[in-house]
C-alpha cells in the first residue's frame, strides 16, 4: 500500500514539459466580430490570413499577423512593465493591478491567457489563486466588470432546470461550486465569493488540463449574514440573511439536480463552504453524485501526505506515523477532515483499532482543548475529544501555549483562519518537542490568516523544522548559508488530480479509496533526498506532471473498485486492462493545452 519507494524510483522525468499533440480543428458556431468577442475562440491579432477570410475577418483587425510567441512576450513585457512601474506600492495595490492584467486577458483570450498561467504558474498561482484571489473577493462589486460562470440565487428557486441550459458551453467536466459562507478564512464573503470557482478552475485548466471551454464556476447566493455587505448599496448579491435549514438544503438540492439532467458526466466540487453545511451537504450528496467536498477531502489528503512526510524527514520508518503527537489547532471542516483521514491512514497501516489512533491526536478550537468535558460538543469533533481524567495536566479548553508545553508534540497543524494565533510563545514552547524536527503546518489563507509566518517559525521554533503554510511565502535565508525550506500546504496539490481521475474514470462517485490513492500518491511524489531537505511538496512548477501523476492514482483506484464505467470512446474494459504506465499516459493525452487550432465554421 504504502509504497513510497517504488514511486520515488520512477519519479526522475518530472520537470519535462508534457508533451502534446496539437489539436484537430475546433468547430465554431459563430462568424466575425462574435469570433473576435469570444474569449475562448478569439486569437486577437493571431488569426492567419486564410482563416480571417474563412470566418469573415478580414478587415476587423490590423493587417499585420503576429505569432502566438509574439503575443505571449508583448503580454509578459507589458507584465513586467506594470512590476517596474508599481514597485514601491503597496502589495494590496500591486497584487490588484497584477490581477487586473491577468483578469483582462482571461476575458480576451483564454488559449494566451492559460498559456502564460500554466508557463509562469508559480508567478501567476499567488494572483488568481491564494492570497490575492481572497482580496479579489473581498473587493468583488468594486473590481466587477464582466460576468464569470453562473449565479443561482434564492429567488431562482423552481428554475433552476432552465436556468442550467443558459449556460452556452455544450459540455461541463467540472464544476466549483460556493455559497460563499466561509471564503478562504475571510468568512462570509455572499455572492463575491465567485472569486474562489474561479480561481480553482483556473487551477484545474493549469495543472489538470481541463478544457476551460468545459469548466463552470457557480455562486449559490443564498444571501448573507454579513452585515457590512447587506448595507453596502453597491453590493451585488442578494440583501438577506442567509437561508437556513431546509429551505437553504431546497436550493442546493435543486442545483445538484439541475447540473446533473444536463451534465450527467460532470464532477461538482464543493468549495468554501461554512462547516455545518460542508460536512451536511457531503452527507447527502456524496453517495447520489460524483462530488467531493475540496476542504475537507483534498486539504485532508494534502496534510495526510505531509504528515507522512514529516516521518521520513525525522529519517523514521512511515510505521512510525502511529507514534506522532500531533496538535491540531481548528476544528472546523478541513481540520476535522484531516483528523477523520489521518486515523484512516492509521488504521490501514498499522491495522491499529482508531480509539488508539486517535489518542495521539489533540484538538482545539476558539475555546481551546477539546475535551469530553465541554458542554454542547460538536458530534463530529467528538471522536477526537480529550478525556481530561486519561490525559492527566490537560483541562478542558487548555490554551494552545499549554497544550504544546504539556504535550511536546511533532507536529503543529493550524487550520483554524486566525492569522497569528502560532505565537511566540507557542513557537518557542516547540523547541521541548520530543522530536528533533518538528513540524509546523501554517495552513490558514490567505497569507494574513496563517497562524504564523515561516521567517517566525524558523526564528522562534529553530532552524530544523519542516514549515508548511497554506498560502505562499519566500524560502528563508538564515544568513550563514543555509536556507529554511517553505513548502505550500495547499490542497491546489489534490484537488485538480481528483477531478480529472474521476473524471476520465467515468465513476459515479468519489470514494474514500479513490480520495487515499490521490494522497497516497503525492507522499510518495518526492524523493527521499528532498524529503530530507524539508521539502515535502513538489514545486508547484511541477503541478501538471504531478496531477497527472495524482489522476491516473485516483482512475486506477475507481478502476480497482469496479467503479470505472468509461470516459468518451474508452470502455471500463479498456480502463481495467491499462498498465500502470498506459494509466499516466492516458490522462496526460486527455489534458488540455493551449494552443492556437484551426477554426473551421459550422452553420
Ligand atoms: N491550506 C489549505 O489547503 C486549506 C486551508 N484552509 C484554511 O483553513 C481555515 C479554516 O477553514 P475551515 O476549517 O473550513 O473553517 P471553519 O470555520 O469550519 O473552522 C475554523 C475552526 O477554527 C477554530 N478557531 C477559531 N479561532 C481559533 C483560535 N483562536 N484558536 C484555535 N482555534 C480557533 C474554530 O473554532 C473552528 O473550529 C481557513 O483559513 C481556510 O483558508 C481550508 C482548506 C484548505
Ligand atoms: C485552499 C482552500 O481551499 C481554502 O483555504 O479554503
Ligand atoms: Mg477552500
Amino acid at each position: 500500500m504504502w509504497n513510497l519507494l517504488r514511486f520515488a524510483a520512477s519519479n526522475v522525468s518530472r520537470t519535462r514539459r508534457l508533451s502534446t499533440a496539437i489539436p484537430g480543428p475546433c468547430i465554431v458556431h459563430k462568424r466575425g466580430a462574435d469570433i473576435l468577442h469570444d474569449p475562448w475562440f478569439n486569437k486577437d491579432t493571431g488569426f492567419p490570413l486564410t482563416e480571417r477570410d474563412r470566418l469573415g475577418l478580414r478587415g476587423l483587425l490590423p493587417p499585420r499577423v503576429i505569432s502566438f510567441e509574439q503575443q505571449y512576450a508583448r503580454f509578459m513585457d507589458s507584465y513586467h512593465s506594470l512590476e517596474k512601474n508599481t514597485q514601491g506600492q503597496p502589495d494590496k495595490v500591486v497584487s490588484l493591478a497584477k490581477w487586473r492584467i491577468l483578469n483582462r486577458l482571461h476575458d480576451r483570450n483564454e488559449t494566451l491567457y492559460y498559456r502564460v498561467l500554466i508557463d509562469n504558474i508559480k508567478d501567476f498561482a499567488p494572483i488568481i489563486y491564494t492570497p490575492t484571489v481572497g482580496l479579489v473577493c473581498q473587493n468583488y462589486s468594486g473590481l466587477f466588470r464582466r460576468p464569470r460562470g453562473m449565479y443561482f440565487s434564492a429567488k431562482d428557486k423552481g428554475e433552476m432546470m432552465s436556468m442550467i441550459y443558459n449556460w452556452p458551453g455544450q459540455q461541463v467536466d467540472m464544476v466549483v461550486l460556493t455559497d460563499g459562507s466561509r471564503i478562504l478564512g475571510l468568512g462570509d464573503l455572499g455572492v463575491q465569493g465567485i472569486g474562489i470557482p474561479i480561481g480553482k478552475l483556473d487551477m484545474y485548466v493549469a495543472a489538470a488540463g481541463i478544457n476551460p471551454q468545459r469548466v463552470l464556476p457557480v455562486m449559490l447566493d443564498v444571501g448573507t449574514n454579513n452585515q457590512k455587505l447587506l448595507e453596502d448599496n453597491l453590493y451585488l448579491g442578494l440583501r438577506q440573511p442567509r437561508l437556513e435549514g431546509e429551505e437553504y438544503l431546497s436550493v442546493v438540492d435543486e442545483f445538484m439536480e439541475a447540473v446533473f439532467t444536463r451534465w450527467p458526466k460532470a464532477i461538482v466540487q464543493f468549495e468554501d463552504f461554512q462547516m455545518k453545511w460542508a460536512f451536511e451537504t457531503l452527507q447527502r450528496y456524496r453517495k447520489r453524485f460524483c462530488m467531493f467536498n475540496d476542504d475537507i477531502q483534498g486539504t485532508a489528503g494534502v496534510a495526510l501526505a505531509g504528515l507522512l512526510g514529516t516521518v521520513r524527514a525525522q529519517g523514521r520508518l512511515l510505521s512510525n506515523f502511529v507514534n506522532q503527537k500531533i496538535v491540531v489547532v481548528g476544528a472546523g471542516s478541513a481540520g476535522l477532515g484531516v483528523l477523520n483521514m489521518a486515523v484512516q491512514a492509521l488504521s490501514r497501516m498499522g491495522g491499529s483499532n482508531e480509539t488508539v489512533a486517535k489518542s495521539q491526536f489533540f484538538l482545539l478550537d476558539k475555546n481551546g482543548l477539546v475535551t469530553t468535558e465541554r458542554t454542547a460538543l460538536d458530534p463530529s469533533a467528538a471522536p477526537f475529544a480529550k478525556d481530561p481524567k486519561v490525559v492527566e495536566g490537560l483541562r478542558e479548553g487548555a490554551s494552545l501555549i499549554e497544550v504544546v508545553k504539556k504535550v511536546k508534540p511533532d507536529v503543529l497543524l493550524g487550520l483554524s483562519g486566525v492569522g497569528g494565533v502560532f505565537t511566540e510563545e507557542v513557537l518557542k514552547a516547540l523547541r521541548q518537542s520530543d522530536s528533533a524536527k518538528p513540524a509546523i503546518f501554517a495552513m490558514s489563507n490567505p497569507t494574513m490568516n496563517a497562524e504564523c509566518t515561516a521567517v517566525d517559525a524558523f526564528k522562534h521554533a529553530g532552524e530544523n523544522i519542516v514549515f508548511a503554510s497554506g498560502s505562499p511565502f519566500e524560502n528563508v535565508d538564515f544568513g550563514n548559508g543555509k536556507v529554511g525550506h517553505v513548502n505550500q500546504a495547499n490542497n491546489m496539490y489534490l484537488f485538480p488530480g481528483i477531478g480529472l481521475g474521476a473524471l476520465l474514470s467515468g465513476a459515479r462517485f468519489i470514494t474514500d479509496g479513490m480520495l487515499q490513492a490521490a494522497s497516497e500518491c503525492l507522499a510518495s511524489y518526492m524523493t527521499d533526498e528532498d524529503i530530507q531537505k524539508g521539502i515535502l511538496y513538489p514545486s508547484i512548477n511541477n503541478i501538471r506532471h504531478l496531477t497527472a501523476e495524482v489522476g491516473a492514482a485516483v482512475l486506477r483506484a475507481a478502476v480497482a473498485e469496479e467503479l470505472a464505467e468509461g470516459h468518451g470512446d474508452v470502455g471500463p474494459r479498456e480502463l481495467m486492462n491499462m498498465s500502470e504506465e498506459e494509466t499516466v499516459e492516458y490522462v496526460k493525452r486527455n489534458m488540455w493545452y493551449p494552443v492556437y487550432s484551426p477554426l473551421v465554421h459550422e452553420k
